[in-house]
Formats: structure tokens, C-alpha cells, sequence
């Protein structure tokens, strides 16, 4: 296409991730168009959350086989297939995808979709790199965030992947190097070892899922040594071709660590796309790690004041990295595109997150050193339960599950929960209703009944444990 082409829009989408929900209804007589440089859908669908959990979930099947055995079951894992696995899962992802584009591309008079890159140039302005500009009354940026690569030398040999490309393998790998003690490292670490890979999983600093609370790190990293080898405090130099296979050089305190292996995942964290849209040039407000500010509407800001008709959303606009977050503050753009008299802002309060490692390792709220360091030590109570503390922990015979609940004295409110065990992810989810509704939580503990002997008795205890003063007229 020439140079002079100008498509004019009533909006315009860059990301067709959290990006695509926006097109509701409200559009049908006017003019969008949804622009994508890869795959439709973007990364949750394609190369994130989903995936990664539908391999999570047989990978835990295949790891309960080590489990059953120790309860008396005598269950052998035989090895997993592989190929059939991930054919299963990307057979029915590609045909979602696929759909949803077609949908887009081919059935909606009203929306046109662009497969391909392009810049913001002005305002109200896009450039396609096959050169049609394209003119919107209102943006949404949704361009979402892409894996980094450390700069180290033979990073671009032929087995070395990021998330992007890990999950198509032709073949389950025998060696694995994980490179990262993150989200995606730990989680990807527990899946290729629970299906038969020899992974070492090897991070920067001294202990895994940094982030978490001090205790649910130390007790992941524990957890982890003791399915999948971990090194720590080792950080990558140089990667070459050694007799067919690759071979990692770590520099260590103690000594150089060297590592060989047929298959490299590295996992260091995922930067917003800010700088291939070229922003910069438009003095877009950017935070520290390169996603731009929006204001409590999601409107871009530049100079502190909001940009004209310009919103972002997701991964290019938060530091929360995290579908749930795009998809709530896709409802709160797709109100105030449609509703520009009455704007509603973003609720940013309890912010939940899960690794679905193994364990699994789910959180919301303050770490226990961030709550001592906003309201003191004295007003902060701390619980941690053992899984192994009650009846379906005795069944499970888990020695190694932990509730930890941080809470304020004064008004017996929830400021933090972290669970690491069977479940997280589902065990956190009544403690985030806790935090929203701001829930006295002996009123929580008390005033419900707990089903016994569930599992969830283990938050029950650790809410029990906290020691919160009572209070006259508490429940009994
Ligand atoms: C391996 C992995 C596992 C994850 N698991 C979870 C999980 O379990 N739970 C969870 O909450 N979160 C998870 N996440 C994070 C989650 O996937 C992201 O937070 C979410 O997908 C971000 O959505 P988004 O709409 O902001 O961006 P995306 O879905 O990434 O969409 C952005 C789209 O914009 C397109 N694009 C970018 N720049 C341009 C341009 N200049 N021109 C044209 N197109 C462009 C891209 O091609 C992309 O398709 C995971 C992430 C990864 C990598
Ligand atoms: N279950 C989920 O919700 C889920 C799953 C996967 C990803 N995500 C999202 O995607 C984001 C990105 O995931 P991620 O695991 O890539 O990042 P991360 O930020 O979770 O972890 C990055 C890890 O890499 C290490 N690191 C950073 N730079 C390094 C370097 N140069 N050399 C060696 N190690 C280095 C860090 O110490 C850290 O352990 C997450 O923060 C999360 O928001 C969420």
C-alpha cells in the first residue's frame, strides 16, 4: 500500500489480547479498527496462561504418581507423551485463535482488522509498516509486553527458547536449563520434571519466587530442590555448542558452574512493548520499567495530564503483568469509551496472583515486610498453618503446605495471605473476598461454617491462629 492511504476510524485497538473485548455491541454503527502483528488472541491465549496451565494440570497427574506411592498406592508414571499432549492442547488453542480472527477479519462489516506492526506517529494517528496511516478519534493501546534475553553470548543458538516457543517442542527434552526464578521458570520447571525432563532450574539470587513473602520463597525453593535440581546465585555468561549439545556457563561466587543440556528455557522477566510503537516520540509518560502511565480511567498521560482520546490497558500499562488485572481494566476502558460523561476509574485493591508451579504458590496483599514497614511491627499479627495441621492434610499426608496470613491488630483486618500447597490458587480466593469487602476477620473465621474435614479448614486454623483480640458480641 502507497504512503498516502488514510483509513479513518472511530477507534482504533493496537493488541488483539485483552485489546479484543473491547468491541461490544456499542461499535456496531461505527468504525474500529483492531490491529495484531501476531498471532490473534495474544499471549494469554496463545503463549501464556492458558497453555501453560493446560500442560500444568497433566504434568500434576503425572507427578502424582511419586504421591499416590507414598500413600500406598501403587501408581507408576510411565512417561508422558508428549507430542499427544501438546497436540491436545494447541489443537484446540490454534482453532480458537483461528476463530476469533476470522471473526474479526471476515464477518463484522463494521471492524477491520490490520495483521501487522505499527507506530503511533501523532495522537490520533497510526502507521502501518506496509504504510497506511490510520486515523482514530480514540486509541486503545493493549499492546502487551514481550520476553527479554539477556545480552550473553550464543543467546540466539538454535535451542535456546523463551515462552514463546517452549511449548511447541517436537520432542520432550532429556536436559532442560531453566534460566529465571520466576512465574514462568517455575512453573515451566515443574511441568518438563513432572513429565520425565532433567531439569535444573538455575536463578540470579539466592532463592526462588523472590517477590513472594520471605517464607513461602524460602519453603518454594525447598519444595523445588526437592523435585527438580536448583541453583542459585548464579548468573548466565555465555551459552556455545558443545559436541551437539549446548553447554551454560554460570558465573558463581564459588566457581564458574557449567551446565549442558539439549534444551534452554530462559525465563528473566517480560518488558512492555512500549519501544517498538515509538512512543517516545510522542512523550508519552512511561514508568521505570518502560509501560506508560495512565491515569485512575486508563487514559495515557503525558506530562501527568491525559492524552486526548488515548487509553492503554494490560501488560504496556501496568506493573501487574497479569490477565485478570488487562481484563478488569479492559471493562473500565470499554465504560469510558462508551460513557465519557460518567467515567469510573480502575479498582486496583487486592490484586491476587498464583503460580501454578508444583507446589503452587498463590498470594494477595502486603508480604509481612511490607506490612511491617506501613503500619509497624507491633500491628501487624502473623499465622502461618501447616497443611499437615489438619484432617485432609493428615490425608494427603502433606508435609509441606503453608497458609500465611498477615493481619492488622487494630482492626482485625486482612493485609496479606500466602499459601504455598495443593489448590493455592483456589484455598486464597475466599481471603482476597476477605480484603475486598473489608471482612472482620474473626467474623470470617467465626461466623461461617467451615466444612469439615475440606482442606480449607487449614485457612480457618490459620485465621484461628492469628490471635486477634475478641471483642464483645464476636460470634461464638
Ligand atoms: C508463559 C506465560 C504464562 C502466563 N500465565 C499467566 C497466568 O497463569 N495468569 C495470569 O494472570 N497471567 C499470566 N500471564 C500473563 C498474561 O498472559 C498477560 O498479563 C496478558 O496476556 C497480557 O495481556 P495484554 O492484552 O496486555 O497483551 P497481549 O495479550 O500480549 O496482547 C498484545 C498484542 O499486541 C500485539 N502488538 C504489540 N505491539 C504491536 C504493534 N506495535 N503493532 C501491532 N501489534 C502489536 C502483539 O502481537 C500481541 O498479540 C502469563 C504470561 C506468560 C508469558
Ligand atoms: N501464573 C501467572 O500468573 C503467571 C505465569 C507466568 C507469567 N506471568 C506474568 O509474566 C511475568 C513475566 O514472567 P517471568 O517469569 O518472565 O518474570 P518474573 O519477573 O516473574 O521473574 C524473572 C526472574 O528472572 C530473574 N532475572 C532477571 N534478570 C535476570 C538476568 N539477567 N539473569 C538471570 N536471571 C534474571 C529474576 O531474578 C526473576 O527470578 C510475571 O511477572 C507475571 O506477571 C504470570
Amino acid at each position: 500500500m502507497a504512503h498516502y492511504d488514510v483509513a479513518q476510524y472511530d477507534l482504533a485497538i493496537i493488541g488483539s489480547g485483552s485489546g479484543n473485548s473491547l468491541i461490544t455491541p456499542f461499535w456496531d454503527d461505527k468504525k474500529v479498527a483492531i490491529i495484531d502483528a501476531g498471532t490473534f488472541g495474544g499471549t494469554c491465549l496463545n503463549v501464556g496462561c492458558i497453555p501453560t496451565k493446560m500442560f500444568a494440570y497433566p504434568a500434576q497427574l503425572a507427578a502424582s504418581a511419586a504421591q499416590a506411592r507414598e500413600l500406598g498406592v501403587n501408581l507408576v508414571h510411565e512417561g508422558s507423551d508428549w507430542v499427544a499432549i501438546r497436540d491436545r492442547i494447541f489443537g484446540r488453542i490454534d482453532a480458537i485463535s483461528e476463530g476469533g480472527r476470522h471473526y474479526r477479519a471476515d464477518e463484522l462489516e463494521n471492524v477491520d482488522l490490520y495483521q501487522e506492526h505499527v507506530t503511533i506517529t501523532a495522537d490520533h494517528r497510526l502507521l502501518t509498516d506496509s504504510g497506511t496511516t490510520i486515523d482514530a478519534a480514540k486509541i486503545v493501546i493493549a499492546a502487551g509486553s514481550r520476553a527479554v534475553l539477556p545480552q550473553v553470548p550464543g543467546i540466539e543458538l538454535p535451542g535456546i527458547h523463551t515462552s514463546d516457543t517452549i511449548m511447541r517442542l517436537e520432542a520432550l527434552p532429556e536436559r532442560l536449563v531453566v534460566v529465571g526464578g520466576g512465574y514462568v521458570a517455575s512453573e515451566f520447571a515443574a511441568v518438563f520434571s513432572s513429565f520425565g525432563s532433567k531439569v535444573t532450574q538455575v536463578n540470579r539470587s539466592g532463592a526462588l519466587l523472590r517477590e513472594q513473602d520471605a517464607d513461602i520463597s524460602a519453603a518454594f525453593t525447598d519444595a523445588a530442590a526437592g523435585r527438580w535440581n536448583v541453583e542459585l546465585e548464579a548468573k548466565l555468561v555465555r551459552i556455545e555448542e558443545h559436541d551437539g549439545h549446548l553447554r551454560l556457563h554460570f558465573a558463581r561466587a564459588e566457581g564458574e558452574l557449567v551446565l549442558d543440556a539439549d534444551t534452554v528455557l530462559v525465563a528473566v522477566g517480560r518488558r512492555p512493548n512500549t519501544d517498538t510503537l515509538g512512543v517516545a516520540a510522542l512523550g508519552l509518560d512511561l514508568r521505570p520499567n518502560g509501560a506508560l502511565c495512565v491515569d485512575g480511567y486508563q487514559r495515557v498521560t503525558r506530562g501527568g495530564e491525559p492524552v486526548e482520546g488515548m487509553f492503554a490497558l494490560g501488560d504496556v500499562a501496568n506493573v501487574d503483568q497479569l490477565k485478570h488485572v488487562a481484563n478488569r481494566e479492559a471493562r473500565v476502558v470499554v465504560h469510558n469509551l462508551e460513557n465519557p460523561g460518567a467515567m469510573r476509574s480502575m479498582d486496583r485493591s487486592a490484586v491476587p496472583a498464583a503460580v501454578f508451579s508444583n507446589p503452587q504458590v498463590a498470594a494477595v496483599g502486603l508480604t509481612e515486610a511490607q506490612a511491617v514497614q506501613a503500619h509497624g511491627a507491633n500491628d501487624v499479627a502473623t499465622a502461618i498453618q501447616p497443611f499437615g495441621s489438619t484432617a485432609y492434610g493428615w490425608a494427603m499426608e502433606d508435609t509441606e503446605g503453608i497458609v500465611k496470613l498477615v493481619a492488622h491488630r487494630g482492626t482485625r483486618r486482612l493485609l496479606g495471605a500466602h499459601i504455598m500447597g495443593h489448590e493455592a490458587a483456589l484455598l486464597v480466593q475466599p481471603l482476597i473476598q476477605a480484603m475486598v469487602t473489608d471482612l472482620d476477620l474473626v467474623e470470617m473465621a467465626r461466623g461461617q461454617f467451615w466444612i469439615h474435614p475440606a482442606l480449607s479448614e487449614v485457612v480457618e486454623n490459620a485465621l484461628l491462629s492469628l490471635g486477634l483480640e475478641s471483642r464483645p458480641g464476636d460470634p461464638l
